[in-house]
C-alpha cells in the first residue's frame, strides 16, 4: 500500500477512511497474506494526523476524526496479515503509530529522516494507546524519555533505539521489505496470527472498553482554547518556516 497524498500524506479523515477500506479489503481476501506500506511523496512517509482535522472544527467533528484514527489503528494493529513498514522519508507522531503498528519497520539511512512521537513539542499528549504501542516496540524506558522530551530521532538514532528494526539504503528498501516478507510467511499463518494476537490483545482490548471514554477525552482536551492556541501556533511556525 502506497501513500501518496501531497504534499506530505498527512492523516486527514479522508485519508484514514480509505486508509480503512483499503485495509479491510485485504484483510478479507484470503490470497493476500501480507502488505507492505511506504510512500510515493518524496522525503515524507506521513506527517501524522491533520492538524487541520483538530483545528477550528466543531465537536462533532473531532469526535468523528478520533473514532477514524482509532479505528485505523485497531484494525492495523489486530492485522491477522503481516505487515511491514518500509519508511522512505520523515515520519512524526501518526507516521511514527503506522509504522509502529507493523510487525516490522526498515527505514531508508538518510540522516534527513525523522521518526518519533513529537506530540508534546505540539503541546498536545500522546493518548494512552499510542504510548502502548510504543511502550511494547521499544521498552519503558525508552518510551518515556522519548514521550516527555517529544522526540523526533535520526533514522540511525530510531534503529539503536529499536523504534526501527533495520536500516537501508534508499535504492534496497523494496527488495529488503520484500525479502522480509518472505522471511514472516514462511511460517504457517495460524501459528502467527495466534502468536501475534497474544501479544497484542491486552493493549487491542484496552481501547475497545474505553473507546467511547477515549474520545470524549480527545474532544475535551482538543477543543480547549489554550490547546487551539498551541496548534495555530505550531502550524504558523510550520509555514513560517518555509519562507
Ligand atoms: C489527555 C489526552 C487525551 C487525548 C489525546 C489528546 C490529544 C492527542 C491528539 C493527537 C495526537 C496527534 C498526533 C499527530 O500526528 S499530530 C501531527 C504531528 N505532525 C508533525 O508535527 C509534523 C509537522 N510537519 C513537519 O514537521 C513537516 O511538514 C515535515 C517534516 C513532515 C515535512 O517538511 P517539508 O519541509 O517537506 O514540508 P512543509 O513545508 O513543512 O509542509 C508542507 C505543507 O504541509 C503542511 N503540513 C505539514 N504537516 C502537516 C500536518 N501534520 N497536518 C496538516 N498540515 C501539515 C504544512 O503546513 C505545509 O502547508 P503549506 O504551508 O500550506 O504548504
Amino acid at each position: 500500500m502506497k501513500f501518496k497524498s501531497p504534499p506530505v500524506n498527512s492523516l486527514s479523515l479522508d485519508f484514514i477512511t480509505e486508509f480503512c477500506i483499503g485495509l479491510e479489503k485485504l484483510e478479507n481476501n484470503r490470497e493476500c497474506r501480507g502488505v507492505i506500506f511506504t510512500s510515493a511523496v518524496p522525503n515524507i512517509f506521513s506527517s501524522g494526523l491533520d492538524i487541520t482535522e483538530m483545528c477550528g472544527k466543531s465537536m462533532e467533528h473531532y469526535a468523528e476524526f478520533w473514532r477514524a484514527v482509532q479505528e485505523m489503528w485497531l484494525r492495523l494493529y489486530g492485522s491477522n496479515m503481516v505487515t511491514v513498514a518500509a519508511v522512505n522519508g520523515s515520519s512524526p507522531a501518526g507516521g511514527c503509530l503506522i509504522a509502529l503498528t507493523c510487525d516490522y519497520r526498515i527505514m531508508v539511512e538518510n540522516p534527513k529522516f525523522v521518526i518519533g512521537l513529537n506530540e508534546a513539542q505540539l503541546g498536545i499528549v500522546a493518548p494512552f494507546w499510542f504510548k502502548d504501542t510504543f511502550v511494547n516496540t521499544v521498552g519503558h524506558r525508552v518510551a518515556e524519555r522519548s514521550l516527555q522530551l517529544g522526540s523526533l530521532h535520526s533514522a540511525s538514532e530510531a534503529h539503536r533505539l529499536g523504534l526501527v528494526d533495520e536500516l537501508v539504503p534508499e535504492v534496497k528498501l523494496q527488495e529488503k521489505a520484500a525479502a522480509v516478507m518472505a522471511q514472516w510467511l514462511a511460517l504457517p499463518d495460524h501459528a502467527r496470527q495466534l502468536t501475534k494476537s497474544m501479544m497484542r490483545k491486552a493493549v487491542l482490548d484496552r481501547l475497545v472498553a474505553h473507546r467511547e471514554e477515549d474520545v470524549q477525552n480527545f474532544v475535551n482536551f482538543i477543543s480547549k482554547e489554550s490547546i487551539q492556541k498551541s496548534l495555530r501556533m505550531y502550524m504558523e511556525m510550520l509555514k513560517k518556516k518555509k519562507r
